[in-house]
């Protein structure tokens, strides 16, 4: 059968162990917020004591004041779970200890103290990373806590035996289970907080207006020792349109294990990504002014002035308009030379000379393949065009009305190729960074990230630093 059908897969984003262990930093921080969030019920009970008849207790408004948490360890276990192990939490909790009792002579004694209670806590979760209604659920309830020490210290002095060995004895048995339960729930919760905001943050990521990712996942997400993966189905949904599931195969070999973070991505995606775009409307450029000046006087010949004099016929270029847009859906494949962006492209000039009505002085219409090389950096989308080829289709200009003037043609053919379809790719690569920059993407201190093309799809494998921030907002959002 051949390596596992991921048809569905259209998007595979792999985390590697160095990005868990960076990411296990962050982790401290969950736990706090765990203790801290956690709410601690009322433990009260009565024991029979020998001497002193029954005694009834309570322990009220218990709360964590100081948590310190030294290291943690993350371990990926190809049994589907990440194993975080934290050693030696210290943790003093505060509250009140009410105790008393009914003495043989119906003497009632009640007496509250306020309380510490020292405790060093060892902390075991293993989260399964689970596909639920089609999204990451992290199940974090396989928890555990171990308590080292539990050592009550009341307030004052006095500070009775008989209570010291009751609450050994027997009260820190239900404070034990009492913390367990409520710090496991708290931390399982926001587990799938996590999740959420992840998976949130990344559909805002992929959706601009009317056009949007699907990444709901495609599978479960995989563990192994030294990676972990999720694979998403990565269906372009524009309006009513959606995309039709892709057929090219993705096969964890074509990532490597070097770098933190790598998404792969089929041809597919970026094709119907072009689709919805043209759709949209959003293939349509507008050069007027000296942006236009730069195009037709980029080079300084007699040929140039003769065409710019034909085609303006004086007009100021503040008062002409060049119009740029695709006319069919571009065809997007990608090869390891590059990203081959095929697409059949007009060309429409207009003057509006004063006083007189706008006319269209030049039209153009051209089938044009580019190959484009992508890159990021300096928080930056750099799309570098390293071939073209363009075959005229049409050609109509008011100033040459049949056409026979072969200096003019050739003077266009220029400088579409050599300044024009340079200028559409450096206004998309414009508008594709701020895309990505209103999406928080320069928030990320991304290192070294690579973007590499082969036959079929893309991966883009980088490495980052956590900007702590995002997750102390997101965790202060949750107090
Ligand atoms: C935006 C990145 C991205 C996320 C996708 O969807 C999801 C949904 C849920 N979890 C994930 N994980 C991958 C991941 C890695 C790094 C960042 C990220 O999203 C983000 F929120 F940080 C970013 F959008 F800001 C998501 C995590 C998934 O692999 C795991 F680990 F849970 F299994 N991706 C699908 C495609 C792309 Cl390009």
């Amino acid at each position: 059968f051949g390596p596992f059908p991921y048809s569905a897969t259209g998007i595979v984003c792999r985390m590697t162990k160095p990005a868990a262990l960076l990411l296990n930093q962050e982790t401290a921080q969950v736990i706090q917020a765990a203790f801290r969030n956690a709410n601690f019920p009322n433990i009260t009970g009565e024991k029979s004591m020998r001497l002193l008849g029954k005694v009834a207790y309570g322990l009220t408004n218990i709360q964590v004041n100081d948590l310190s948490i030294e290291q943690s360890e993350v371990e990926l276990r190809e049994d589907n779970a990440i194993h975080i192990t934290i050693k030696n939490v210290t943790a003093i909790f505060k509250g009140t200890l009410t105790y008393g009792y009914a003495g043989a002579w119906f003497l009632k004694f009640f007496h509250s103290v306020d309380f510490e209670i020292d405790s060093s806590i060892d902390l075991q979760i293993n989260t399964e990373l689970r596909c639920q209604k089609d999204k990451v659920a992290a199940d974090a309830s396989d928890c555990y806590l171990a308590f080292h020490k539990l050592t009550l210290h009341l307030q004052g002095d006095k500070e009775p035996g008989w209570l010291k060995q009751l609450f050994t004895d027997f009260i820190s048995f239900t404070l034990k289970l009492v913390l367990k339960r409520e710090v496991c729930k708290e931390i399982n919760f926001l587990a799938q907080m996590l999740a959420n905001f992840v998976q949130d943050l990344a559909e805002n990521f992929v959706q601009d207006g009317d056009i949007k990712l699907d990444i709901s996942l495609a599978s479960a997400p995989l563990i192994k020792a030294n990676y972990l993966e999720s694979h998403h189905k990565g269906l372009v949904l524009y309006k009513n349109y959606s995309g039709a599931f892709s057929d090219s195969v993705f096969s964890p070999s074509l990532l490597t294990e070097s770098r933190m973070l790598y998404f792969w991505l089929s041809e597919h995606i970026l094709n119907s990504l072009a689709l919805a775009a043209f759709l949209d409307k959003r293939l349509v450029l507008t050069i007027r002014g000296e942006k236009l000046q730069a195009l037709f006087e980029a080079e300084d010949t007699e040929e140039q002035q003769k065409a710019v004099q034909m085609i303006f016929q004086g007009t100021s270029y503040n008062d002409s308009v060049a119009k740029v847009w695709s006319l069919s859906h571009p065809q997007i494949s990608v090869q390891t030379e590059g990203t081959i962006v095929k697409s059949l492209v007009a060309v429409e000039v207009s003057i509006f000379p004063p006083g007189e009505d706008p006319k269209m002085v030049l039209y153009i219409e051209k089938e044009t393949t580019v190959t484009i090389q992508a890159a990021y950096a300096e928080k930056k989308l750099i799309l570098h065009p390293v071939d073209s080829r363009t075959e005229f289709k049409a050609f109509k200009c008011t100033a040459d009305p049949n056409g026979n003037d072969p200096s003019l043609r050739n003077f266009l053919q220029t400088i579409i190729s050599v300044v024009g379809i340079p200028e559409v790719i450096s206004s998309i690569e414009l508008t594709l960074t701020s895309l990505l920059n209103s999406k928080g993407l320069h928030l990320f201190d991304i290192k070294n990230p690579e973007i590499i093309t082969r036959e079929g799809y893309v991966i883009v494998q980088l490495d980052f630093s956590f900007p702590n921030h995002l997750l102390l907002g997101f965790l202060e959002e949750r107090l």
